[in-house]
């Protein structure tokens, strides 16, 4: 239940953000299966894709004395691909997004909000335009701290050059232009997303994991598939 309240929210999100873009509304609504509930009258899907698998995660901080070494997380985007919702329990203030300009933003919980982060996907569709967000998790020092991120994924046999087709070339040019002009400053690594050899979310996820964690991508997959997506 919990998991289809924060689906619903995130696909009226998506239209804010269609709104945003100036795209008309429901143009991302194939991409979550929305429309492929079958009827009596009507029992063919609607949608190409299978559902996308979007993942609710609990994390636990437990407070560590300052001389102690705590857990935290260290400064990553969200794999998943499309958007976050991230619930901050309680008032702890740990998590820290990074500027453009590589400094660090506290982020405190605000009653009854959720921060809303971008994925991969979400960097790679806008080309960049909207970067998918740095952010990082400070160890609490003085209470447990637990969070609630709702990842928003896309069905993983879709295409990011599907995705970027639906967004409009004025919001796609907007990391080029800057970069031409030299205003873009630290972010230059969507490519480590983003390799047309592997156009598929579901490979681009993969890819992304196996090339960020060396030693389980081994473990797991073995040394042939870590050489082919590290090439
Ligand atoms: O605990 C948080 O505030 C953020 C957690 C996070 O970044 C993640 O689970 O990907
Ligand atoms: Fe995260």
């Amino acid at each position: 239940m919990f998991l289809n309240a924060f689906a619903e929210l995130s696909y009226r999100f998506v239209h804010l953000v269609e709104e945003a873009f100036g795209i008309p509304r429901g143009t991302f609504d194939s991409f979550f299966n929305k429309d492929a509930a079958s009827t009596a009258a009507d029992s063919t899907p609607k949608s190409d894709f299978l559902p996308p698998q979007h993942r609710l995660r609990l994390n636990f901080y437990p407070a560590m004395p300052p001389e102690q070494e705590g857990q935290g997380v260290g400064p990553h985007k969200d794999m998943a691909g499309w958007l976050t919702f991230l619930h901050q329990v309680g008032s702890e203030c740990a998590l820290d997004v990074q500027d453009r300009d590589g400094s660090w933003i506290s982020v405190d919980p605000i009653p009854n909000t959720l921060v809303v982060n971008l994925g991969y996907a979400f960097e790679a569709a806008t080309e960049g335009a909207a970067r998918a967000t740095v952010h990082r998790v400070r160890a609490p020092s003085q209470k447990d701290r637990y969070s609630i991120p709702f990842f928003m994924a896309l069905p993983l046999e879709l295409k990011l050059s599907e995705v970027r087709s639906r967004i409009p070339e004025s919001v796609r040019a907007m990391r080029r232009k800057e970069l031409e002009n030299g205003e873009w400053t630290i972010d230059q690594k969507i490519e480590t997303f983003l390799d047309p050899r592997w156009d598929s979310i579901g490979e681009s996820v993969l890819r992304r994991f196996i090339r960020g964690y060396k030693e389980t991508a081994l473990k797991f997959y073995g040394q042939e598939v870590y050489q082919y997506y590290t090439q």
